[in-house]
Parts: C-alpha cells; structure tokens; sequence
C-alpha cells in the first residue's frame, strides 16, 4: 500500500516533538499500520526559526499544504483562527484530522464533527484533554456500553503546577507561572490557563462524550486560580485540606427523574486524604464514575512537549490504520442531548473563614445567616486572638445560590470584620 502522507500545522512544544518521534520510530510506525507514514511538509510562522526539522518540509503557506496531496492534518498550532478554517478545508476534502485543540474543540466541535461525517474522514483530539493520558478514547470507546455519571478531576497542568508549588514552598504566583511557561506547559496565553479558560474547554469536551450531549466552552461555570491566595491555602492545610482547580462534570437527576447535566472549573478544597489531593505538578488525574463500570482513575502527564506528542501519536496511529482498513473511527454521539443547568443549582459545600469580633452573640448571628438561607452547617472552628476572633465554618451540601447568598449576607454583618477566605469543598461526604 502506499505511504500514508502527513501535513503537520504548526511546529512548537508539541510539533516539535512529534516530529521527532515521528522520524525517530519511523519503522516502528510502518510496522504497526501496515504501511510507513510519511511527513510531507510542516507549516509554520518563520521558517528560519526551527532548525529541529529538515528545512525542506518548512512552509508559510499553511492553506497550500492543507490543499496539496496528503491523507492526514495533524493540527498542533492551537486557538480559533485561521485552524477552524483549515481544518473544515481539510475535513471537507476527506482528509483525516488529529488535532490538540480543546480551545476549537469546545467552540466549534459540533461544525468539525459534521465536516469530518459529511466526507468520511475521522477526527481525533486525545491530546485535547489531560495531555498523554488515554481518556478521550476509553470515554468514547471502551464505556461505550456504560452510563456515565460524573467525571470529575485536574484536567490543566499549568495550574496545577502554580498551586502545588504554592503549597509547598508558599512561592510567588507570578514566577511559578513563568516557570510552568518555560517547560511549556502554559498556553501560548497563559491566562487561558490560570483564568479557567483551558480546563473549562476540556471539561466542555469531557461532558459532552460523557452524557451524548453538546456541552461548548459557554455552558461551562468557570473560575480561575488568580482569586486563589495564601491565606486560602493556610485555610485549607489548617483543615487538612489541599486546594485543587477541578473540572466536574455530573449528571444530575431531579425529583420528576428529568436528567441534565451541570459542568464547573472552579478551585476547591479537598481532603488530604483523596487521591487528587497528591497530584502535583503538571500532572493530570481524572475519575470517572459509571453504573456498571463503577469508579476509575486516570493519572498521567497532562501538559508538556514528549507527552502531549504521545497522545498525538496514538490518534495518527488510528486514523492512519482506519484508512489502511478502509474504515473509520466514532463520530460525534449528541443524541442524548441533555439540557445544561446553571451553577446556581449546583449542589456544593462551601468552607468560609472569618475574622470576626470576639464578644458574645457572635456566633448566633452568623449562624441566624446560615439558617435563613437553609443551609445547615457541618462545622464550626471560633479562636479568640487578642482583639478579635477567627470563625471557620464548613457547610453541608446546599445550592450554590443559596450558598453565595449567604456569603453575601454575612461579608455585611458588622460583627464581621473581613471575610478571609471562602471555597467550595469536595470529595468528602456531604
Ligand atoms: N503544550 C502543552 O502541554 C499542550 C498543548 N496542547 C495544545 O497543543 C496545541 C499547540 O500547543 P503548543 O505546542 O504548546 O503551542 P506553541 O505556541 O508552542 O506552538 C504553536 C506553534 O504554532 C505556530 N503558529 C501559530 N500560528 C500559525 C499559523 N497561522 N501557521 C503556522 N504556524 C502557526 C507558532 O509559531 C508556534 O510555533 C495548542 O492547541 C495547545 O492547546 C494540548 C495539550 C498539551
Ligand atoms: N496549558 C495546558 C496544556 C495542556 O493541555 C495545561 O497546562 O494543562
Ligand atoms: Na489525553
């Protein structure tokens, strides 16, 4: 059979190494799909400025390399325009396409997906999500046969990263954050990163092959870790807890037994005890809960050059073995199409520390606060301090609305002096 021929956009952190695994495990490839795959040329910005790859595959003109003969489009630029573009071109030709792009992915899935349907070509995207760790496959294959209820984990490395450093060195925000740029595990804008954006396009990508349903990056509560302090993180080891950025993805089932699902990034305290709570660094863990499969973890390297190229790999390995059989892999499942609810009638805990003033009474008017938002409270922490007091309050599970409002209230007592830290809980009995 003839070669499989290859156009590669882009040539950064990933692009790099993928095409040097590429050229270094050439035969191994050959031998795997049955016929050698061949990189006929690589687009890039400045040509002059990557010496890693023969100059001879270096071209500008990205659209030309898409229209020019190959078989598959592998996609490592990153961002909206002009990849969706050049990928709807790409698929709308019949040509296969593996890309890295949780951003495209979670803004404009739906559109690729039909692309790649109407022609009979194949999109993969495993490295879109928690990096070389296989879990888009095992979402979209192997608990294909399973009902999916919650997928819930550390989905962003760069953060990840700034946060385990936080915790255990107390170093700055802004160094960390260059440093998690340096070994390229950051967006090309970090603030997609350290904003939520990132882990909010996975978590997009991750609820809609989990529940059948299109979730886009909109539909997804997000918050970042820049509101993220120290005194947060004394909060939460003073309590035996670790605060993590976690996406959660759940499907929810009212009292009429009406499904939906309800999809959040936001930062929150865990036990030190769960097995996220020892995730550090850029790594990566995610867990998936289904009714007959029950619970699994997967933990691996989510950002970073070597690793994101093996997921890359693994999909050009498909596609290319889909052609040689004449075949394709799944297409888009949408057909559950569960409406999304909004994070206000998320169920969640919150932890809330304040400073307070240290005289009697204190305790019950916060306390009135809670009960009139019913929103009964599982703990209670008051130590006097010579002028004042700290009041730590950890709540049962309510909604998140009756949670925020609560907050509101008591931020406007005037028994209390600041409110020093607030942070939903999870992974804990509620
Ligand atoms: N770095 C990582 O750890 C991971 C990255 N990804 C995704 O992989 C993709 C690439 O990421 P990186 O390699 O880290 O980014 P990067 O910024 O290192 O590389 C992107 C490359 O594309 C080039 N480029 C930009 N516009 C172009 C255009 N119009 N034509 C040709 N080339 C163009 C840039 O010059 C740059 O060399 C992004 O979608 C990112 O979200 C996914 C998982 C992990
Ligand atoms: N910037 C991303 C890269 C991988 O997806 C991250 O930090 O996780
Ligand atoms: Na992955």
């Amino acid at each position: 059979m003839k070669p499989i021929k290859v156009a590669m956009l882009g040539c950064g952190t990933v692009g790099t190494e993928v095409a040097r695994l590429l050229t270094d495990q050439a035969e191994d490839f050959a031998a795997r799909i049955g016929t050698p795959v061949e990189l006929t040329g690589i687009a890039v910005r400045r040509p002059n400025k990557h010496r890693e790859v023969p100059a001879e595959l270096l071209t500008t003109d990205a659209d030309s390399l898409v229209e020019s003969d190959v078989d598959v489009v592998v996609e490592v630029i990153g961002g909206i325009e002009p990849v969706r573009s050049l990928l709807l071109k790409a698929l709308r030709a019949g040509k296969s396409v593996v890309t890295a792009n949780k951003a495209l992915l979670a803004e404009h899935g739906p559109e690729l997906y039909a692309a790649a349907d109407a022609s009979g070509a194949d999109i993969y995207f495993e490295a879109a999500v928690a990096g070389a760790i296989p879990l888009l496959r095992p979402l979209r294959e192997s608990l294909a046969g399973d009902r999916i209820t919650r997928v819930m984990g550390i989905v962003n490395g760069t953060t990840n990263y700034i946060l385990s450093a936080m915790s255990a060195t107390g170093a700055g925000y802004g160094e960390t954050l260059d440093e998690a740029s340096r070994l390229g595990y950051a967006e090309a804008d970090p603030t997609a990163d350290v904003d939520g954006f990132d882990a909010a396009s996975k978590a997009a990508i991750l609820a809609s092959l989990a529940f059948h349903t299109r979730v886009t990056a909109g539909d997804v509560h997000r918050e970042g870790i820049s509101a993220v302090t120290s005194a947060d993180i004394a909060a939460a080891r003073g309590l035996g807890r670790t605060v993590k950025l976690l996406a959660i993805c759940e499907r929810v089932t009212d009292a009429d037994g009406v499904e939906s699902v309800a999809v959040r990034v936001h930062p929150a305290m865990i036990p030190n005890s769960h097995p996220l709570a020892s995730v550090g660094g850029a790594f990566n863990a995610v867990f998936v809960e289904a009714d007959a499969a029950g619970q699994l973890m997967f933990y691996g390297q989510g950002a970073g050059g070597a690793p994101t190229a093996s997921a890359v790999l693994g999909d050009l390995v498909a596609v290319a073995r889909n052609i040689v059989a004449g075949g394709r892999g799944p297409r888009e499942s949408a057909y559950a199409d569960l409406p999304v609810r909004p994070m206000g009638q998320a169920s969640t805990r919150y932890h809330i520390s304040l400073d307070v003033a240290d005289r009697p009474g204190v305790l019950s008017q916060v306390a009135a606060v809670f009960a009139e938002h019913d929103v009964s409270i599982a703990v209670v922490r008051q130590e006097g301090r010579p002028v004042d007091a700290s009041l730590v309050v950890v709540t049962h599970a309510a909604s998140d609305a009756a949670l925020r409002g609560t907050v509101e209230k008591i931020a406007g007592l005037p028994v209390v002096r600041e409110v020093v830290s607030v942070m939903r809980v999870e992974g804990e009995e509620s």
